[in-house]
């Protein structure tokens, strides 16, 4: 994938940023209230029972704090946290040896837990359900399942793509929250809290300017305040207010919602190659040199989320908002192929 500023993935730079800046607590989490509140009770009542927390699932688009809250809600029931991912468990017995080494009330943290292989799954199933690991030893009419017990244990999953979720894994979960992308004022008091954290100095319509470009997402604001720190130093005193962070934003040609040049080529190849759509997934793909995968969940639930395109069942299409935005004229043509336009 291209590499960008305002990319909602993590990458190697962030690595070192996510850890200083990633809240401890759920009372330092800012944003998603509904969420808390719900992970707040769920929590307070398994501690008071003195069970392992039910497990939980978290879903929606990356950078929005899935790892984090992970993190936290291990913090906040006094146990540590096994951290894997779907694509690294490999096989049934990989998985095996993860459940074994757990100790009571632990949280297994699966991210991308979508790709986790069909036989892998199935061990999870009354791995979740009874605390049981079955193994089956030998082949054929000899063979013996043997039930072994694993101490209780807190799964979560973390997942962009909840419709790839089998059904019986689904219904395995006590708890599955939707994490949605943060309002502006959220992301404005995550940026706020990051420059204190980092020693930024900054004036609120600065801030207020990098916030209104990061997407909604908690990783790219960090990873704004981060380039506009540089440019403040580098180009200022290091103080960051408004004229600066457009300067720099400008720069990094993030624009005044925060699209980037990526996401501007996908829309106008979709209005200029395609008259505004419909056009196919793979078709699009293919026009922008870009992985249909990618596309799908990195660059379309932002786009989606401002309205400037739409999927439907026969294809992606530009809506009349994408229009305004990149400041091109409806054509009569164009208008005339799309229904919906
Ligand atoms: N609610 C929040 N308040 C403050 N900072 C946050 C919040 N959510 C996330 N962050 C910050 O954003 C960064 C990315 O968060 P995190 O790694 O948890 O995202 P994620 O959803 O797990 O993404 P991925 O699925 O790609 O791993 C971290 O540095 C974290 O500090």
């Amino acid at each position: 994938m291209t590499e960008r500023i305002i990319s909602s993935q993590n990458n190697n730079e962030d690595d070192g940023l996510d850890t200083s800046l990633r809240p401890k607590s759920l009372d330092d989490f800012i944003g998603q209230a509904k969420l808390r509140d719900n992970l707040d009770i769920a929590m307070a009542a398994a501690r008071e029972r003195g069970e392992a927390l039910d497990h939980v699932l978290l879903y929606g688009p990356p950078g929005l704090g899935k790892t984090t809250l992970a993190h936290i809600i291990a913090r906040d029931m006094g146990v540590s946290i096994r951290i894997t991912a779907g694509p690294a468990i490999e096989r049934a017995g990989d998985l095996a040896a993860i459940l074994t080494g757990l100790q009571p009330h632990d949280v297994l943290f699966i991210d991308e837990i979508h790709r986790l292989g069909r036989a892998v799954e199935e061990i999870l199933y009354p791995a979740m359900e009874d605390f049981a690991l079955d193994i089956v030893i030998g082949k054929g009419p000899g063979a013996k399942s043997l039930r072994l017990k694993l101490p209780p244990f807190t799964l979560i999953g973390a997942t962009t793509r909840y419709a790839m979720l089998s059904s019986p894994l689904r219904d395995r979960f006590g708890s599955v929250f939707r994490l949605d992308y943060y309002t502006e004022p959220d992301i404005e008091a995550i940026v706020k809290r990051s420059a204190n954290i980092l020693g930024v100095t900054a004036d609120t319509p600065g801030l207020r300017e990098l916030a209104c470009r990061a997407r909604g997402t908690p990783r790219v604001a960090n990873r704004l305040l981060k380039r506009v720190r540089d440019y403040a130093q580098v180009r200022g005193d290091g103080f960051i207010d408004q004229e600066i962070a457009v300067a720099a934003l400008g720069r990094l040609e993030v624009d005044d919602v925060g699209l980037d040049s990526i996401d501007h080529h996908l829309l106008k190849t979709i209005i200029e190659k395609f008259s505004g759509g419909p056009v196919g997934l793979e078709t699009l793909a293919a026009a922008i040199s870009e992985d249909a995968d990618t596309i799908m969940d990195i660059y379309e639930p932002y786009l989606m989320q401002l309205g400037f395109l739409e999927r439907t069942s026969r294809g992606r299409v530009a809506t009349p908002r994408a229009y305004a935005h990149l400041k091109i004229k409806h054509s009569r043509r164009g208008n005339q192929q799309n229904p919906l336009l």
